[in-house]
């Protein structure tokens, strides 16, 4: 299991990935024995792999290891934190922002922790909806805090590049669990994070 987001292919995989792509690249009308595109199927079988390596990774294990014992309790939140993933549908990237707060329970979880699980959920093949479920589940059940919550604000190249072709829509999606499914403290931060909310 990896706690770290590096280049590490299993060559295997690159492999087959390497004659899929050669294959897609000549399906699509392009020469792939042109010398410009010669390494493009690996490349791409590359790129792919360490756009998904977040099957291989363990989101619980990555916040346990650094779970510290604190007594404060008052709103944490980390915000503007980058999103890159890829839409399950299109195989097309969406990118945008995620915001994340809690309300400890006995303990504080280390800082860099928080993008580290957006990157675990977001390196896969995703809809916005989920990935926003999946990193508000991760830190409730690990953290176990008195609240949790996460906003996504994204753009969708799917919707962007093809499709319907809109270039300013950004699409959020919100996820609250424990304290912050109280107005008040949900409006806290939401307020917080509202410089960044268009
Ligand atoms: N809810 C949700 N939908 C998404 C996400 N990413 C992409 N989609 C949508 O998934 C849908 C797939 O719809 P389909 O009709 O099966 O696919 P399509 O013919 O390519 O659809 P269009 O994009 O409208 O051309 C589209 O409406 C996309 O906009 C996401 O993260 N969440
Ligand atoms: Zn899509």
């Amino acid at each position: 299991m990896h706690y770290q987001f590096f280049e590490e292919y299993n060559l295997k995989t690159t492999d087959s990935l390497k004659n899929d792509f050669r294959e897609i690249i000549r399906e699509l009308g392009e020469d792939p024995e042109r010398e410009g595109v010669l390494k493009t199927p690996e490349r791409a079988a590359k790129a792919m792999q360490f756009l998904t390596q977040g099957y291989k990774m363990d989101a619980n294990k990555i916040l346990k290891k650094a779970m510290f014992k604190e007594s404060y309790s008052e709103m944490v939140v980390v915000k503007d934190i980058e999103v890159y993933s890829l839409c399950e549908h299109h195989m097309l990237p969406f990118f945008g922002k995620a915001h994340i707060a809690y309300i400890p329970n006995g303990h504080i979880v280390g800082l860099s922790k928080l993008p580290r699980v957006v990157d675990v959920f977001a390196r896969r093949l995703q809809v916005q909806e989920r990935l926003t479920n999946d990193i508000v589940e991760c830190i409730n059940n690990t953290l176990k805090p008195q609240g949790v919550a996460v906003v996504i604000e994204a753009q969708h190249m799917c919707m962007m590049m093809r499709g319907v072709q809109k270039q300013n829509s950004s699409t959020t999606t919100s996820g609250f669990r424990g304290q912050f499914e109280k107005n008040e403290t949900r409006n806290e931060f939401l307020k917080l994070i509202s410089s960044d909310l268009k």
